[in-house]
């Protein structure tokens, strides 16, 4: 990494870029995409495309992984051609992303409607025996994917289902159109400007000292519990969503709280998911389920989420029944939360 100058300087391109670390280069690299539709354009030149079918990635299986491949502008194109589709559709591809060097990376979703091309949909297995992989149900893939991809594809995910979302504007009804990088949306009758949204939430996880509390809703995979989790309400703070909705949800009363660390979640719509540690009042750890929010909850021993953490998938761990529960997966926040406090004891700052 060089040293940040700090100076940016107007020159050929939308900024000098000499001088500055890698990541200040990248970060104004993916700037310039977003505000400069020619810019973009040309980086898709040289850029790498995810493939989506019906907001699904397009992934490979190797071994027990799932790889996440990259298609040039010149293969999608092909693809296009061969399925008799035009090149039109690519400019339904969003931004997503950028290497250090300086290769963007967009998504395009095959599958749902084009706003760009007349053509319908390309189909789901003509594709995916031309690419020789499969389009996988994000969620399930979790498991199997590294990080980087992970979070990549989840990024995808969320920004295209936005754009598949809001096509008309909400003010005029009239159609608004995405800029090229895929950062907003405008209408162009009255200009209003759209951006993706996230919905906060608070993820929570609660101890008494030396258990901590999980909870399981209906739909999770089978045997899997997690911290508990709700929404920010209109007017709150993160403090009081999470006095709010632990009170909701179990009935117990929090006493301190430590902000951990946040992560975007692209289930089932944009999340800013906040995880933040909790104690409740010495004594008071009687559990009093809301059978309205969640299907089970409990407290666990340091000593069985430790075993929990040191399994691989939960999907095919509980089929052959020999665990009594599992946790999120690696990328998921809600297990990060769990490690931490396995591994360290956390130092409560926060009164609520
Ligand atoms: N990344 C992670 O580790 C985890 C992520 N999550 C995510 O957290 C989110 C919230 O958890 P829940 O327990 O379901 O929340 P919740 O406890 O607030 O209950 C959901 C209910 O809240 C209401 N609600 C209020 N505002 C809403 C909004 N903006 N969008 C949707 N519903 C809204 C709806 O009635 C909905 O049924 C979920 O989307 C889930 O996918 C949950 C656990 C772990
Ligand atoms: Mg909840």
């Amino acid at each position: 990494m060089s040293l940040y100058c700090g100076i940016a300087c107007r020159r050929k391109s939308f900024w000098c870029y000499r001088q500055l670390s890698t990541y200040v280069t990248k970060t104004r690299y993916l700037f310039e995409l977003k505000e400069d539709d020619d810019a973009c354009k040309k980086a898709q030149q040289t850029g790498a495309f995810y493939l989506f079918h019906n907001l699904a990635p397009l992934l490979q299986k190797s071994g027990h992984q799932y790889l996440a491949p990259q298609h040039s502008l010149l293969e999608l194109e092909r693809l296009l051609g061969k399925f008799g589709q035009d090149s039109q559709r690519i400019e339904d591809s969003v931004l997503i992303g950028c290497s250090e060097q300086q290769e963007a990376w967009f998504a395009l979703d095959l599958g749902l409607n084009s706003s760009s091309s007349i053509n319908a949909s390309l189909q789901k297995p003509e594709v995916e025996k031309e690419l020789t992989g499969s389009f996988t149900e994000l969620r399930k893939a979790l498991y199997q994917l590294n990080v980087k991809d992970a979070s990549l594809l989840s990024t995808a995910q969320a920004l295209l289902r936005w754009h598949d979302t809001h096509q008309f504007c909400s003010r005029s009804g009239q159609p608004t159109k995405k800029n090229m990088a895929g950062s907003k949306r405008v209408c162009s009758s009255n200009q209003i400007i759209y951006y993706p949204q996230m919905a906060p939430v608070v993820i929570t996880l609660v101890s008494d000292g030396t258990r901590c509390l999980l909870a399981r809703q209906s739909f999770f995979p089978k045997g899997m519990y997690s911290a508990l989790a709700g929404f920010c309400d209109i007017g709150e703070s993160l403090e009081e969503t999470v006095r709010r909705e632990v009170a909701e949800e179990v009935g117990l009363e929090v006493e301190r709280l430590h902000y951990s660390a946040s992560q975007h979640w692209p289930f089932p719509n944009s999340s800013l998911m906040i995880a933040c540690h909790a104690t409740v009042k010495p004594g008071q750890t009687e559990i009093r389920l809301n059978l309205r929010e969640l299907e089970a909850a409990a407290w666990f021993r340091h000593d069985e989420v430790a075993i929990a953490l040191r399994r691989n998938n939960p999907y095919t761990q509980q089929q052959n029944g020999a665990f009594p529960f599992c946790l999120p997966p690696k990328f998921a926040i809600a297990h990060q939360l769990i490690k931490e406090w396995v591994e360290k004891p956390i130092r409560f700052t926060l009164p609520v």
